[in-house]
């Protein structure tokens, strides 16, 4: 026997029995620690967050039915165009405004089913802008119909609002030097309750979910309550834009969608030069408290989000919020060259990407096929990108055609320009 072997048998037999079986658990135990450890690290999927399933068994299908109320400056146009691929994608008719009611039912009148073009009736989806009512909406969606809307915080919302509706809302229009902190110093000196637009000027949330955007809730604090309480009863799911792909994860969960279904490219953003690139802290309260319908409605329901991405669990939300940017920044090259940028409408060649412009001080960007753009993934790319004015003139084209002749399909490329501006309704609108 070799002498090396000899020193291990005299050791081995030094050593009780109790000190090996020690020994061996110990060196079990430490190769499981570093097994799991490099799995942490390397194979992160083998280790499932909290993630609920989505599909039950048997699955849910995919649902079909949503209303969504598109309040004003809160990224709604980025979801309805969300929810208008969707529906051009499974066949669903889009309830879509009269062309005498221009890109809006009406608004900002109460909504009233007969705004409807009867060739987008009986509708799956709705997505334009519309001041909510109730019992009108019933009777115009399918039952089962799923009712989602989005809030955003009010300070920011108010900016953009003051900025992309300062040449359209007479008390903005009424402020020298088109200053915000001016007009926040003393809102009662520019702002005329019942005048025309007022409502982009005060608790413009409240009034777009069809509530009186005049009451304070500092004088009368149960309606605010019943505001909230009506909202709740209604609406399935208050996205907030501020956390817009965990809002995206939670409506895609809701409606038990892939999450390509909710796949988006930024739309109707101001340049960085249109725009404050900071809110002090002063104007953001002044905002806040002239504006306090809308800042207790937010409060409530940025609260009620949270809890919400809490019970799916927030890991798996922000894991999915993740892959959703992921995916969403390989399609965007994809379709807008390698660096996707954002872009001022007069260096968009593509007529049909060209965003309306509220006003020649306001610069409303977007995106721009890249020159030559042909090929499968053209039509796909230009609907990603196309604004809401475009999106809505083709899709009435569209159902108008398919309530007559089905065969031909509606040109997207070809398509006359489209008319430069999304007017606003004219005269004063009766309530
Ligand atoms: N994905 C996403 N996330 C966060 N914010 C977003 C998103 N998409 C659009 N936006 C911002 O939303 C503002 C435009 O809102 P709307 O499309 O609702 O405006 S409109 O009422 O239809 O005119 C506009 O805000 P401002 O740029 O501050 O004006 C957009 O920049």
């Amino acid at each position: 026997m070799p002498p090396i072997l000899q020193r291990l048998q005299q050791a081995t037999k030094m050593m009780s029995r109790r000190k090996i079986l020690l020994l061996v658990l110990g060196c079990s135990t430490l190769s499981l620690l570093i097994h799991q450890g490099a799995q942490l690290s390397w194979y992160p999927k083998l280790f499932p967050l909290s993630c609920p399933p989505l599909r039950d068994s048997p699955p849910r299908p995919k649902h079909m039915t949503v209303a969504f109320l598109k309040t004003h400056k809160t990224a709604g146009t980025t979801v309805q165009n969300i929810l208008f691929r969707f529906a051009e994608r499974h066949n669903l008719t889009v309830a879509l405004p009269h062309p005498s009611c221009e890109h809006q039912f009406c608004y900002p009148r109460n909504f009233s089913a007969h705004f409807v073009h009867p060739a987008t009736r009986p509708p799956h989806v709705l997505a334009s802008h519309l001041r909510f009512n109730r019992a009108e909406l019933a009777r115009l969606m399918p039952p089962g119909t799923v009712y989602v809307t989005i809030l955003r915080e009010p300070a920011a919302m108010f900016e953009s609002l003051f900025s992309y509706y300062n040449q359209y809302c007479p008390a903005f229009r009424r402020v020298p030097n088109a200053s915000l902190e001016a007009f926040l110093r003393a809102p009662e000196a520019y702002y005329r309750a019942g005048e025309h637009f007022a409502m982009f000027a005060h608790n413009t949330l409240a009034y777009d979910l069809g509530g009186d955007n005049e009451r304070s809730p500092r004088d009368d604090a149960a309606y605010l309550a019943g505001l909230i309480r009506q909202v709740e009863e209604v609406f399935s799911l208050v996205m907030i834009a501020e956390y817009f792909d965990e809002s995206l994860v939670l409506l895609r969960r809701l409606l038990a969608w892939d999450l390509d279904d909710v796949l988006y490219a930024k739309l109707n953003a101001r340049a960085a030069s249109s725009r404050l690139a900071a809110i002090p802290a002063a104007l953001g309260r002044a905002a806040r408290a002239w504006n306090a319908l809308d800042a207790g409605l937010y409060d409530h329901f940025n609260a009620t989000f949270w809890r919400r991405v809490a019970r799916v669990g927030r890991a798996c939300v922000e894991r999915e919020a993740r892959e959703l940017r992921e995916a969403r920044e390989r399609l965007l090259r994809r379709c807008f060259g390698a660096q996707p940028v954002l872009r001022p409408a007069t260096q968009i060649r593509t007529k049909q990407l060209q965003p309306w412009q509220p006003s020649r001080k306001v610069d409303i960007m977007g995106y721009d096929l890249p020159s030559g753009g042909a090929g499968p993934a053209t039509e796909a790319c230009l609907k990603l990108a196309m604004p809401e004015v475009q999106y809505s003139n083709y899709l009435l084209r569209k159902q108008k055609r398919r309530g007559g002749v089905r065969a031909r399909p509606e040109p997207v490329l070809d398509n006359p320009p489209p008319r430069p501006i999304r007017a606003l309704p004219r005269a004063p609108q009766v309530h």
